[in-house]
Parts: structure tokens; C-alpha cells; sequence
């Protein structure tokens, strides 16, 4: 029996594209206290605000882009799944952090297989308490709900490791070769108050340069990752600095979130003169509603009013062949830690 097992970690997806399944997924998703941050009173009152018209509005975006076999982050997670069984000698099991297959049946499908090690491979680049952190805690409260035997190790973010931006670098470079006025890199936004509360410098990490600098705060800074790997790939495709720029996408609420926003950034872009643009979203390792709805539907038609004629979507990893050799090696090589 194998010592090691590997637990892939993704946020999850409503279980259809029903108002009901929508409304429960934002409910689960929206009500974990590393998402919205605030006293339960206030995060209770606050999300049924919300809940009165997104569920409705996100089903609409939703079944704009399922797929016959379900939702796509949830049917390209499985072909990862399987991908990885595929190329290791150890078991791998699927988990959602919202909705399912949820983390506890992953957890215990894992225990039932007798591995002494599950190593947490979630799917997240960068650090957030929204992703990385709350994914950690759900195992590890599920590991000690049933007082399972197993030491959990967890694979840290890795949005500088050279082999993710190969990949990154090498999927996009026939997109490039097609020819293009410049390359958007899109990432999910963060409440800025998310990166104040993690920075453990207890600075403010946004003044202006900051997060080009290096600085202790930036091993947990969401934002400084997110701008360094935008860098790294733009190196790695030779671009010059007006040929690229980052910004952040999926902003929910009235609270100011980490700028410049992707919205206003392709109305600049537009009228910058830019007509062929590519936009590629390197905090989503598998397309989902974000990718495929917010840039590849609502951002083209954006861009396109605004003066553009072309916005290209890079696909996001997935289960591309070299991607799945690098996570293969990863469960393979990653040291034992905890
Ligand atoms: C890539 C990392 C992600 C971070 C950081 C993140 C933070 C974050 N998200 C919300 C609110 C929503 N996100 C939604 C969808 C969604 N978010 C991520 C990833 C990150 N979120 C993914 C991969 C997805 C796609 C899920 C899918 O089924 O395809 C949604 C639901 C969709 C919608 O209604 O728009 C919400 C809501 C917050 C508030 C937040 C940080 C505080
Ligand atoms: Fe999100
Ligand atoms: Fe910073």
C-alpha cells in the first residue's frame, strides 16, 4: 500500500445550473469566514443581501457556459484526476472546497485506501486566506472530526516554481505566434483589507512599488505573486513592457479590491488603439464561470464596444500533457513535511 495520497484540491462549482443549487453553492462559498471576513452577524446579513438577486444572475452566467458532462472546473478537474492516476503509483482522489465531491469524502476515501500521508495538492498559484487557507483547514478539521492516522503535508503555492510558468509560457506562445497588439494578464481580485490582515510585516502592502520589491511580506502578499508571475511568463515570451500588463478581475461587493480592475483595464486597452487582444488568467489553473463567462463572453463584448476587434482567451492549464507531468512530479518529489 502507498505511504502517500494525494488530495486535488479545486474551489468547486453549484451542483447545476438551478437558481436552488446556485443559491446554496454562493451560500456555503460566501459564508466561510476566510471569504467574507466579517462577525457572522454581519457576514450573515451582508451575504443574504447578496443572496437575493446573484443566484439568479450566476445561474444565468452558469448555464451560458456548462457543459453536457456538468461544470466545466468540476469535468476538468476529474481528467486531471484521472490524468494523475494515470502517471502515479499512489492514489489520488478529487475534493471540492464548496459543493462536491467535498473535501471530507476525499479525505476519507484516502483514509479508506490506508495511506500514512495525504499530500494536499491544491490548485491555487497564489496565496490567499480565501483559497489556500481555508482548503488547509478543512482537512485538517476533517482529519481530527474522525481522528484519522494520517500526517497531511501540504504543496505550497507556486506561482514562481519554473515549471508552472514553462507551461504557462509554452501553452500561450502559439496564441502569440498568431499575432496580437498586446497580452492581458487577468487574475481573480481580492478585497485589498484581505492582504493587510496576512501581511506579516503588519504594513500596509500597497504602496506604490511595493510589491515589485522583494520583501518578507510578499511569501503571503496575493498580489505581489500574481505581478511577479505576470513578469516571469512575459520573460520567458520575450515580450518588451508595453506589450503586457496585469489587472484583476470578478470584484464582489463595495469594498475597494486590489486595482487596476480588468474592466476599466479593457476599456484603456481599446482606446490605447489596441485591436488584437489576449487575455490569459494565470490564478485559474482549470477554465471556469471566471475564464469562460467574466472574459471570454462579458470581456470580449466589452472590449469589442469599446473599439477592439479580437479578444483571444488563452485556456487556462487544464489537463494539458506537460501540466500533468509537472503535477505528477510534484506529488512524486515534494518533500514530507507536518
Ligand atoms: C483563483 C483564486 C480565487 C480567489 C483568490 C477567489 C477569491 C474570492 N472569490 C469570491 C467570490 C466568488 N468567486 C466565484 C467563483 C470562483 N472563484 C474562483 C477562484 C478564486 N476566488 C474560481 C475558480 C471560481 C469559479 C467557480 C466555478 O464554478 O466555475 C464566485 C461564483 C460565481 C459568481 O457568482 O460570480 C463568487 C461569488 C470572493 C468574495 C473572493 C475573495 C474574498
Ligand atoms: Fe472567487
Ligand atoms: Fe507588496
Amino acid at each position: 500500500m502507498s505511504e502517500r495520497g494525494v488530495l486535488l484540491v479545486n474551489l468547486g462549482s453549484p451542483a447545476s445550473t438551478e437558481v436552488a443549487d446556485v443559491r446554496r453553492y454562493l451560500n456555503q462559498f460566501l459564508m466561510d469566514p476566510c471569504v467574507v471576513d466579517l462577525p457572522w452577524p454581519l457576514r450573515r446579513l451582508l451575504v443574504s443581501l447578496i443572496l437575493v438577486r446573484r443566484p439568479a444572475e450566476s445561474a444565468a452566467a452558469y448555464a451560458s457556459i456548462w457543459w453536457d458532462e456538468g461544470s466545466p472546473l468540476v469535468v476538468i478537474s476529474e481528467r486531471v484526476r484521472d490524468q494523475l492516476r494515470n502517471r502515479l503509483d499512489m492514489p489520488v482522489e478529487l475534493a471540492m472546497r464548496y459543493g462536491e465531491p467535498s473535501i471530507e469524502r476525499g479525505v476519507l476515501a484516502l483514509a479508506q485506501q490506508g495511506v500514512g500521508e495525504i499530500l494536499l495538492m491544491h490548485q491555487y498559484p497564489q496565496f490567499a486566506d480565501s483559497t489556500v487557507t481555508t482548503a488547509i483547514r478543512e482537512v485538517e478539521r476533517v482529519i481530527e472530526q474522525h481522528r484519522l492516522q494520517v500526517r497531511l503535508t501540504i504543496l505550497p503555492v507556486f506561482h514562481d516554481r519554473p515549471d508552472y510558468l514553462d507551461a504557462l509560457a509554452d501553452s500561450s506562445r502559439p496564441h502569440l505566434e498568431g499575432g496580437f497588439d498586446h497580452l492581458l494578464f487577468s487574475y481573480h481580485g481580492l478585497p485589498e483589507r484581505h492582504l493587510q490582515k496576512v501581511d506579516p510585516t503588519g504594513r500596509h502592502c500597497l504602496t506604490p512599488g511595493c510589491c515589485e520589491r522583494p520583501s518578507p511580506a510578499h511569501a503571503t502578499c496575493y498580489r505581489a505573486q500574481c505581478l511577479g508571475g505576470s513578469r516571469a511568463i512575459a520573460q520567458r515570451l520575450g515580450l518588451r513592457d508595453d506589450q503586457w500588463s496585469s489587472a484583476f478581475q470578478s470584484r464582489l461587493g463595495r469594498a475597494k479590491w486590489i486595482e487596476p480592475y480588468t474592466e476599466a483595464q479593457l476599456d484603456e486597452l481599446a482606446a490605447r488603439g489596441v485591436k488584437r487582444l489576449l487575455v490569459m488568467c494565470p490564478a485559474f489553473t482549470a477554465d471556469c464561470i471566471e475564464t469562460l463567462e467574466e472574459i471570454g463572453d462579458r470581456g470580449r463584448e466589452q472590449f469589442i464596444n469599446a473599439g477592439g476587434e479580437e479578444l483571444v482567451l488563452i485556456p487556462c492549464l487544464n489537463d494539458q500533457p506537460q501540466w500533468m507531468d509537472v503535477l505528477a512530479g510534484w506529488a512524486r518529489s515534494e518533500p514530507v513535511r507536518g
